[in-house]
């Protein structure tokens, strides 16, 4: 299946940051600048998701938060994707599959927020995730502890890079995952949701 997504060249190390991004705020754009900073990323794509399969109550409507991440997060190396929308996946591990089989040439690696590797055990197929794909996990106020002693970190304690060599896990093969201690930004799209800044009806 032809899909379009953004031009890519072989050997290309490629962060995916997929969220709901329901709006996408400041706290998606500096993990998006740290994570190329931290581990040496070519290119990043945000992955906005048609819906998280975890959350009961769906997004607001797939143009609208594409068009905000758009405006919101301007960076040479980044891109915006429907990417999931065209593939009609939602779990992660079916889009990852999607997404090889079409650029089976570049190095993907999976980019979360500490709070997702917390809960990352809940995900489907996350062992096959986190056994085919490196994985960078960006830090988030209060979510360290919950993330670093969670099932997914305790199962793969083994696979984890340290830190200060977060440059190489583009180049290493899965299971690897680094968590990096980056500056903290405390902000959610719950909280602006709440804040009533983002006006939207919901998808079904
Ligand atoms: N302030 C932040 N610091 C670190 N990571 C973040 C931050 N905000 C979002 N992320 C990460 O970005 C990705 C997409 O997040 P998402 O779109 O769900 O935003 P959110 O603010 O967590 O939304 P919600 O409050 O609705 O759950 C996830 O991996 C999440 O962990
Ligand atoms: O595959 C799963 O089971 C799964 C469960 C929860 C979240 N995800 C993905 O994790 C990413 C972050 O989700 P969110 O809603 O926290 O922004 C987004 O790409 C979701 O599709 C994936």
């Amino acid at each position: 299946m032809k899909y379009s997504l953004p031009a890519t060249r072989p050997g290309q190390v490629i962060g995916l940051l997929g969220g709901s991004f329901d709006p996408p705020h400041a706290g998606h754009v500096h993990i998006s600048r740290e994570a190329i900073k931290r581990f040496g990323l070519d290119k990043l794509w945000w992955l906005v998701s048609p819906g998280n399969p975890l959350k009961k109550k769906g997004p607001a409507p797939m143009d609208m938060r594409m068009a905000a991440a758009r405006k919101i997060m301007q960076h040479p190396k980044v891109e915006i994707s429907d990417f999931e929308a065209q593939a009609g996946t939602r779990y992660t591990a079916e889009t990852l599959c999607a997404l090889r089989s079409a650029c089976p040439q570049v190095h993907f690696v999976w980019l979360m927020g500490a709070d997702n590797l917390a809960q990352f055990h809940l995900w489907q197929d996350w062992q096959e995730i986190i056994e085919s794909v490196p994985m960078g996990i960006l830090a988030r106020p209060g979510q360290r502890i919950p993330a670093r002693t969670s099932r997914a970190a305790r199962i793969y304690a083994h696979a984890r890079l340290p830190g200060r060599q977060s440059q190489l896990l583009g180049q290493l093969r899965a299971p690897a995952w680094c968590f990096v201690n980056v500056p903290m930004i405390a902000i959610s799209s719950t909280r602006l949701r709440a804040q009533g800044d983002w006006h939207a009806t919901p998808q079904k």
